[in-house]
């Protein structure tokens, strides 16, 4: 078998931000068709982090590879293409709320014009689509959309140049616990399906327990573990007891198997229309 190719390599970032220290020595590896949550207490730096991969920020120390590029130092033009091979799901959706779902879904294609503008609509159906929202949703305003409508055309947008990495912010975020579960359903099906890899920031347990390969704990300025829920979460860390207080039991890797099959068991996300497969996709 080869080696997994590593898509994300952090090594040795140190982070100052206003005078504090945010980061200090942290290494991260993520690997091809990986999910990785990035867990860690309110203020520890997730965000920061994250805003780091997409090189929204530069560290004072240390360096941020993407696909092999290093961010900050590769020339803008690199950079463009680097990020155009990773999409974003902000924790608010972030969609423009004067442009309609079919609108803000084809922003990056109308502004990259990677695409003639024949084939702008097709697409955009077909990334409606895929995330489970009906050709009619298209002409809605953001403003009519329901809270799991939005993070759907939020992750139509950012599928729609086809990324091999998904950074998700807080993905379920704001949902009731069914449409939390339903989107939960359609991620583990797009990177089934598109064979993404993902690096999510989440502080929901059902999202780990659903979709999640490995888990990052942020705590004290850096990683201090990075593997699976079932060894991450008996680590004696205060942060990680009180993240899996009662729900230890169901860390077990037997256990996470069993919720996840029970989860394939139910019908699809939340009656949404049977989407196009993968074959149909790229
Ligand atoms: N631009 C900035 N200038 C100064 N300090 C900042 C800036 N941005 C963030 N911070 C500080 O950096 C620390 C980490 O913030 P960050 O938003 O990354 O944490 P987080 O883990 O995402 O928190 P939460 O889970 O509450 O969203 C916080 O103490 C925050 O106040």
């Amino acid at each position: 078998m080869s080696a997994p190719e590593p898509i994300i390599e952090v090594d040795g970032v140190t982070t100052v931000l206003g005078g504090h220290v945010i980061h200090r020595d942290l290494d991260l590896t993520v690997y091809r068709g990986e999910v990785v949550a990035l867990i860690g207490g309110s203020g520890s730096g997730k965000t920061t982090l994250l805003r780091l991969l997409l090189g929204l920020e530069v560290p004072q120390a240390g360096s941020v590879k993407i696909f092999g590029h290093p961010l900050g130092r590769c020339a803008a033009r690199d950079l463009e293409r680097v990020r155009y091979r990773w999409g974003v799901l902000f924790q608010n959706g972030a969609l423009f709320s004067a442009l309609n779902v079919f609108d803000n879904i084809a922003l990056p294609l109308r502004e990259l014009k990677s695409v003639p503008p024949d084939l702008v609509k097709p697409l955009v159906m077909l990334k409606l689509a895929q995330v489970g929202l009906k050709p009619d949703d298209a002409f809605k305003r953001p403003a009519e959309l329901s809270g799991g409508m939005v993070k759907r055309v939020s992750l139509a947008r950012a599928l729609i140049l086809d990324p091999q990495l998904l950074f998700l912010d807080e993905p379920t975020a704001g949902l009731d616990p069914d449409s939390a579960k339903q989107f939960v359903k359609l991620l583990r099906r797009l990177r089934e399906e598109l064979e993404l890899t993902v690096v999510m920031v989440t502080h929901d347990v059902d999202t780990l327990f659903a979709v999640v390969d490995r888990v990052a704990v942020l705590a004290d300025q850096h990683i201090i573990a990075c593997g699976p829920l079932a060894e991450v979460a008996r680590m004696p860390h205060s942060f990680v007891r009180n993240f899996f207080l009662g729900h230890l039991e169901r860390c077990a890797e037997e256990d996470v198997k069993r919720f996840r099959l029970s989860l394939d068991d139910t019908s699809d996300e939340g009656g949404v229309p049977a989407v196009l497969r993968g074959e149909a996709v790229s």
